[in-house]
């Protein structure tokens, strides 16, 4: 029997308090580990309610959720958002700095007995100056140091799964090459919101369109020995992603 998939979507729906119809319904996926799939649609159509959802942030009232077979209630929420990690659209100033933040993550009881990730190789694959930048404190980085800071923390966690809010809004060109080539590269399964068309052919993978929740292949996208080269250079095996957010009840996400 092949094994279950990473993560396992079925029929996802979510209606607005008040709402007469669904906002989205239906949404059905599986990931295994490295898979990108980007959500796609217009703005209020429910895609950061359907990260948060595959986050156990925001509450789906319809369909299922597995991570490698296992539903939230098998797993426990603080297991789940440990390897199921979502990164806020917008800036978020936590107090001290990344570095205190990325250990502060490490410390919680759901992350327990899993290796360690390397945060400085993380932000240096973001084009981030490790010594620099993950010294300073959140609110003196820049909106798209800030940015990169909180993926190469989630990154370096090593998660099963990252939930990527627009994680390029803040970068400049130079900078969403780097993000984009260490996201693809860093071995989670990927969940990426964008606005930007041209990203999901630059990347790779499918796309999933809300509201209806067709998912297609992409055409294009990194090529594979480019993702592979990066995985060797990083040491190998499943790796970096996602943010942690040590705060009561958000476990680790990277944001509110
Ligand atoms: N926590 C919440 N509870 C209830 N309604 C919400 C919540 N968060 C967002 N909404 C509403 O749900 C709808 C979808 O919001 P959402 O932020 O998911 O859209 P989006 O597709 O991500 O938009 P954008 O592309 O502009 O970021 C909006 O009408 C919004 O007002």
């Amino acid at each position: 029997m092949s094994p279950p998939p990473l993560l396992e979507v079925v029929g996802l729906s979510r209606t607005l308090q008040g709402g007469s119809s669904p906002l989205w319904e239906g949404i059905s996926f599986s990931l295994q580990p490295g898979d990108v799939l980007f959500i796609r649609g217009p703005s209020g159509i429910g895609k950061t309610l359907l990260l948060r959802s595959l986050a156990l942030l925001d509450p789906a009232e319809g369909g299922t959720l597995r991570l490698r077979g296992q539903a939230p209630s098998e797993l426990g929420i603080p297991a789940w958002r440990s390897d199921v990690i979502y990164v806020h659209q917008s800036r978020v100033d936590f107090p001290g700095t990344p570095l205190e933040f990325f250990e502060l993550a490490q410390k919680l009881a759901a992350r327990r007995g899993r290796p360690a990730g390397d945060l400085a190789a993380a932000a240096a694959a973001m084009g981030l100056d490790p010594s620099v930048v993950l010294n300073q404190k959140w609110a003196s980085l820049s909106g798209g140091q800030a940015q990169r800071a909180s993926l190469a923390v989630a990154a370096a966690l090593r998660p099963a799964a990252l939930l990527l809010d627009e994680p390029t809004s803040a970068c400049d060109p130079e900078a969403v090459r780097a993000v984009e080539a260490a996201l693809a590269a860093c071995g989670a399964a990927l969940v990426w919101v964008t606005h930007d068309g041209a990203q999901p052919g630059r990347v790779g993978g499918r796309q999933l369109e809300l509201p209806g929740g067709a998912v297609s292949a992409i055409e294009g996208g990194l090529h594979p020995q480019a993702k592979a080269a990066a995985a060797a250079a990083r040491g190998g095996g499943r790796q970096a992603a996602a943010g942690a957010g040590p705060r009561e009840g958000v476990e680790v996400a990277i944001g509110p």
